[in-house]
Formats: structure tokens, C-alpha cells, sequence
């Protein structure tokens, strides 16, 4: 059945989460956790649901991006938009009109990302996909030096076998997570100290610590978890771009004797050659870079792992156009055998990124080897299908499309500036 797309909206929803400090690191100190939420509604009645991440004010840039956007949507059909996906990607991220703005990168890239994550959502609820149909969606402009589409192909041919018994596996036991949700820069010791314990109680074993804006605090904060999950378990540290690539080295060398399996966004998230060199000189302690939640596009994911500098590849479902470019990406990684390791948390970001995942255990690496997803538990409550998680893996989503459709109720009450909680926030600092 055609369906044609008449109608594309975009919401600003903003959750107050910089009250408790939720989300904060060195250089997000009061984050509120934010969407640009998209709805696309076709002439049939249905419905694709898209969002992407975004924090505090910015959103409502994100919004006018996308309804900068939304023309090139509406009165589409999704037949016209999947039988040529790839000229659809483009068509969004290339647009004469808009392209100076970008390219493929910042908040263009953010509001790409919020209307395909629509696109795909609807897809999803639609039908299933073979590899030439997904290879079909990538757009190799720019990456054919690093894989061709002949290469990505052969990868999810590859991976065919063994399959069924991958998605048994993971119907079962789910995907392997870590936790950040104990230890935010903002947070007490005693906080942290609680939160962990809980954490341990409910099966975690990977956890996360933000770390970079003071040295003796991260030795105390670092030393304390530590000692908390013992020395079997996984700890790795967040410094959000804090630093210079000298400062990096000698700062995270301080915080060698905890063990951390990796360095997240060390310093500059475009500096490519910075990071392949903290990674040659972090080589030796057993720490590796990670990064990506920063990473705009496929280009500058190409680019890291040619230069190999990241040693465990961040994918952000939002931060990059949508599954498309993400596709390219998991595919990439597998050919220059680098883990995949989502960043996830936000708002809506695990509902998102554990399709990825999923689809590169089952569909592309086939391995769980250094592999893990990120969890934190925010703000799962204001989704129609939040995500599930059991002794400390992601079980795979059961309703049909891409997890991100959002409870009407909380959308009103969060709308910004209109949404009763910002209207009760205006009132109370009236009063003061
Ligand atoms: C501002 C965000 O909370 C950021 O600190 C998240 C992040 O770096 C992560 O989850 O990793
Ligand atoms: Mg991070």
C-alpha cells in the first residue's frame, strides 16, 4: 500500500534533569536532557515517530533545522524514499539550500538525524530488510576508500550464517550493558557510593565514571568505585573533551593504577591525529580511546579508524544521519576490527541505539568480544516501548519499529516553554 507522508511535526521537550545533575560531566555541568521530537503521519494513518538528543536550549535550533527540513519530507511517498534511500539520505544532507550550513555535520546534521530516525521508524513498523536493500541506504560518497559497496555487502553475506542462532542467543540473554548512572561528575561521594552498591545488587559489571575536571577528585572518585566493584569487574572514565593531547596523557596515566579499560572523548572530539596519539601512548598502561558521541559523520569515523586512533568506536544514533549513516559505520568497523560500543543514555538514545547494536551482533560482527552497550536509567518512563533490561543486558525490543515513540502526556508536560512542568519552573522563579 502507497503511503504518502502529509504531514511532519517537531516538538521542543525539555526534562529539568541539571536540578539533580543528572547527566553532568566536565564540560556539561548542568545538562537538561532534551529532544527535538518528530512525527510524520502518512495518508493511510500511519505514523513514524523520530527524535534526536540534544540538551537545554539548543533544542530549539534543532526544531527550526527541522522544519527547515521537513519540505523535502512531506508529500513523499516512503515507497519513493526507500527505493532510493541513498538519494534520499543525500537529498537531506546535501540540499542546495542548506548545505552550507553543514555539511553533514552540527545542527543540521542533528535535525537529518531526528527526520530519517521518523523515516526508519515507520519503515520498521512496515517490513523486514535484506542485505542489498540495506546496503542500498548507505551513501559510500567519501568512504569508498575505506569500504566499498561490494565489501559491505560480502560482510552481511558472511554474516548470514549463523544467524537464527544469534538472534536466539540474544532473545535469551540479551546484549551485554554498562552502567553510567552511578557515578556523574555532579554527584556526592555518598550518592555515588549508594548508587553503586545498587548497582552491583541488580547484576551490573561494567560501569562508568566521569572524570577531567579535577585530578584529586577523579583519584578519590576513581579509587572509591574501584574498590566498591572490586578488581574483576570493568570501570571506564568519561573526560567529555576536557583536555589538551599532552594533558590527556599525563592525567589519565595518574589514573592508570584503577584500571580503566578506556579513555572516553579525551580531548577534542575532531582531532583526529590527537587521539591516535594518546592511543599509541596509553597503549602500554592497557588503555584505549573511545569516542564517537561527538562524532558527526561517517567521514570523520573513517578517518579515526585509518589513523587508528579510537580503539572502541562510539556510535550515537542521533549525533549522525540516523540508521544510515550508522550502517556505514558498524560496517567499517567491522572491516578494521574495532569494537563497537554505543554511546547511548540521553533521552531516547538506548530506545534507539539497541536496534543497532542488535543489528551488528546479529547481522555484521557476530562477536560480543570488548563489546558492550551503554545503559543509564533516565527518563525511560516517558516511552511507549522503554527499553528492557535483565541482569544487566539489553533484551531485544518486541514491538515493531524503532522504539522512540514518546507517551503524549509526557510530551505536553515537558513541551518547553508550554509544557506544565516549564510553565511551573516560570511561576515558582517569578515568586523568587
Ligand atoms: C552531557 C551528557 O550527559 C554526557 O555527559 C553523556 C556522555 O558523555 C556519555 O553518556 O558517555
Ligand atoms: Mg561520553
Amino acid at each position: 500500500m502507497t503511503q504518502k507522508i502529509i504531514k511532519l511535526t517537531v516538538r521542543d521537550i525539555r526534562f529539568p534533569t541539571s536540578l539533580e545533575l543528572h547527566g553532568s560531566d566536565a564540560m556539561h555541568t548542568d545538562p537538561d536532557y532534551s529532544v527535538a521530537y518528530v512525527v510524520i503521519e502518512t495518508d493511510q494513518g500511519m505514523r513514524g515517530y523520530g527524535l534526536t538528543f540534544t540538551v537545554g536550549r539548543g533544542t530549539e535550533i534543532v526544531v527550526c533545522a527541522v522544519e527547515a527540513l521537513s519540505a523535502l519530507v512531506v508529500g513523499k511517498s516512503l515507497e519513493e524514499i526507500v527505493s532510493d534511500f541513498r538519494g534520499f539520505y543525500r537529498l537531506l544532507s546535501s540540499d542546495g539550500q542548506m548545505r552550507w550550513i553543514g555539511p553533514e555535520k552540527g545542527v543540521i546534521q542533528l535535525a537529518t538525524a531526528a527526520v530519517l530516525n521518523s523515516v526508519w521508524d515507520l519503515w520498521a513498523r512496515m517490513e523486514g530488510k535484506e542485505p542489498r536493500k540495506l546496503i542500498s541506504c548507505i551513501d559510500f560518497r567519501y568512504i569508498t576508500d575505506a569500504l566499498t559497496e561490494q565489501e559491505a555487502l560480502e560482510i552481511l553475506e558472511k554474516a548470514e550464517a549463523g544467524k537464527q542462532q544469534r538472534v536466539d542467543q540474544m532473545l535469551k540473554e540479551g546484549y551485554p550493558a554498562y552502567t553510567t548512572s552511578c557515578a556523574w561528575l555532579g554527584y556526592s561521594d555518598q550518592l555515588l557510593k549508594q548508587l553503586c552498591t545498587d548497582a552491583l545488587s541488580e547484576g551490573w559489571t561494567k560501569f562508568k565514571v566521569k572524570v577531567g575536571a579535577d585530578l584529586e577528585d577523579d583519584i578519590r572518585r576513581c579509587s572509591l568505585i574501584r574498590q566498591m566493584i572490586g578488581p574483576n569487574n570493568t570501570l571506564m572514565i568519561d573526560a567529555n573533551q576536557r583536555w589538551d593531547v599532552g594533558e590527556a596523557i599525563t592525567w589519565v596515566t595518574k589514573l592508570a593504577e584503577y584500571k580503566p579499560l578506556w579513555i572516553e572523548e579525551p580531548t577534542c572530539p575532531d582531532d583526529i591525529l590527537g587521539h591516535a596519539a594518546i592511543s599509541k601512548a596509553l597503549a602500554p598502561l592497557g588503555i584505549g580511546v573511545a569516542s564517537g558521541e561527538q562524532c558527526h559523520n561517517r567521514v570523520m569515523f573513517k578517518q579515526f579508524l585509518q589513523a587508528e586512533a579510537l580503539q572502541f568506536i562510539q556510535i550515537d544514533s542521533c549525533r549522525m544521519g540516523s540508521v544510515n549513516e550508522n550502517l556505514a559505520v558498524l560496517l567499517m568497523a567491522h572491516k578494521f576490527k574495532v569494537p563497537v560500543c554505543p554511546h547511548a543514555g540521553g533521552v531516547g538514545l538506548c530506545e534507539l541505539v539497541q536496534h543497532l547494536i542488535l543489528f551488528d551482533y546479529i547481522s555484521v560482527s557476530a562477536s560480543l568480544d570488548d563489546r558492550m552497550c551503554e545503559f543509564v536509567d533516565h527518563l525511560h518512563e516517558h516511552f511507549i516501548s522503554p527499553v528492557v533490561i535483565k541482569n544487566a543486558h539489553y533484551m531485544p525490543p518486541k514491538d515493531p519499529g524503532y522504539s522512540c515513540e514518546m507517551l503524549e502526556s509526557s510530551v505536553q508536560r515537558y513541551q518547553y516553554p508550554q509544557g506544565e512542568v516549564w510553565k511551573q519552573f516560570k511561576k515558582q522563579s517569578l515568586k523568587d
